[in-house]
């Protein structure tokens, strides 16, 4: 009977929830994923590493000295998650991080300071694209945090299915955006309250808390905490666990669970665009930018 499940585990559904739903997919070259037991891929910010045997994928960022969410890791990253959607060997992909410290700093400030308004629109497509990606993947996606996480970063943990926090109280997590002066979306928004409910949603945005991980874990923004050594590990152990499900089975109930927030997004877009441009082109929230950045490279020396 368990035999049974695997296999029927392994016939997925094509595509990501989101052409699941009807959209349009669209398809990409597969260049790298050959027939081999391992398949590697190594861009200048992004390492994708897929165990055709496991059936696990392993996207490890690597970005010093922040892993920072610039236009590079964006495309690299927006890339390589198509490649392993459509990858028929791959069912679960976990996200990691390879520089010391930091799972990733959030977007990066430079994108948002001082460039073009074609600039910013550009920029904001691909962060929402990339959202779109990792909240609507059919695949299995477990966030192992080995660093800090403000913003953008904690945003792509709350995109997984299981997040696992290492035990370092230097290592906080949060969507921390109003102590920037800045302004979390509603779909980043959508996605703490999808976690955590709306009453410490609320909070947690408004403050801009950034959790260690006993508190993270508390307050259920991660599912787990260990050992800083451990973090990998588990997450393997944690999708062996979520490969005795039937792949089709889990997809629905995914999709079901997260329909209604992609939705949302999908038909505020547009506007949302919009109002990013002409809130970060604001002088005052150019200041409050210029500012952080400098209070950054201050707290250095
Ligand atoms: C009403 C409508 C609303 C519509 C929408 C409106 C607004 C848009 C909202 C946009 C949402 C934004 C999301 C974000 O993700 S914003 C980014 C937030 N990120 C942070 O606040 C993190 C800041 N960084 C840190 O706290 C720390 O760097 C650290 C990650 C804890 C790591 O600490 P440490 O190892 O000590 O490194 P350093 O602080 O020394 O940093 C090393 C260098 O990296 C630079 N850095 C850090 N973070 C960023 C970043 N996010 N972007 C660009 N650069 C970054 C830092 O300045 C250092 O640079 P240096 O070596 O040149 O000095």
């Amino acid at each position: 009977m368990a035999t049974l499940l695997r296999k029927a585990a392994r016939v997925s559904l094509s595509g990501s929830l989101l052409s699941a739903g009807g959209r349009p997919g669209r398809l990409y070259a597969l260049s790298y994923f050959g027939s081999n037991s391992r398949n590697s891929s190594t861009s200048s910010k992004v390492k994708v590493d897929l165990d055709n045997s496991s059936g696990i994928a392993v996207v490890k960022f690597q970005g010093p000295p922040v892993n920072s969410m610039g236009m590079d890791f964006l495309t690299e990253m927006a890339i390589g998650l198509d490649k392993l959607e459509l990858d028929k060997n791959c069912r679960g992909i976990i996200l990691t991080s390879a520089v010391p410290k930091v799972f990733s700093a959030g977007l990066d400030i430079m994108d948002m300071y001082g460039k073009t308004l074609e600039h910013y629109e550009l920029f904001w497509r691909s962060v929402q694209d990339l959202w779109l990606k990792l909240y609507s993947s059919s695949k299995i996606m477990i966030a192992a945090i080995n660093g800090a996480s403000p913003a953008g970063g904690c945003l792509m943990a709350l995109s997984c299915d299981y997040r696992i926090l290492a035990d370092n109280p230097r290592y906080k997590i949060g969507l921390n955006e109003a102590q920037l002066g800045i302004v979390a979306p509603f779909w980043f928004k959508d996605s703490m309250v999808n976690t955590v409910g709306y009453r410490i949603a609320e909070e947690s945005i408004q403050f801009g808390v950034m959790y260690s991980p006993a508190d993270a874990l508390k307050i259920g923004l991660v599912d787990q905490v260990v050992p800083e050594d451990k973090v990998l590990s588990t997450a393997k152990e944690k999708m062996e666990k979520w490969f005795d499900i039937p792949d089709h089975a889990r997809q629905i109930s995914k999709s079901m669970m997260r329909k209604p927030t992609i939705d949302r997004m999908l038909a505020n877009r547009e506007t949302d665009i919009k109002n990013f441009v002409g809130f970060i082109s604001k002088d005052s929230i150019q200041k409050s930018l210029e500012m952080y950045m400098a209070m950054l490279k201050m707290k250095k020396g």
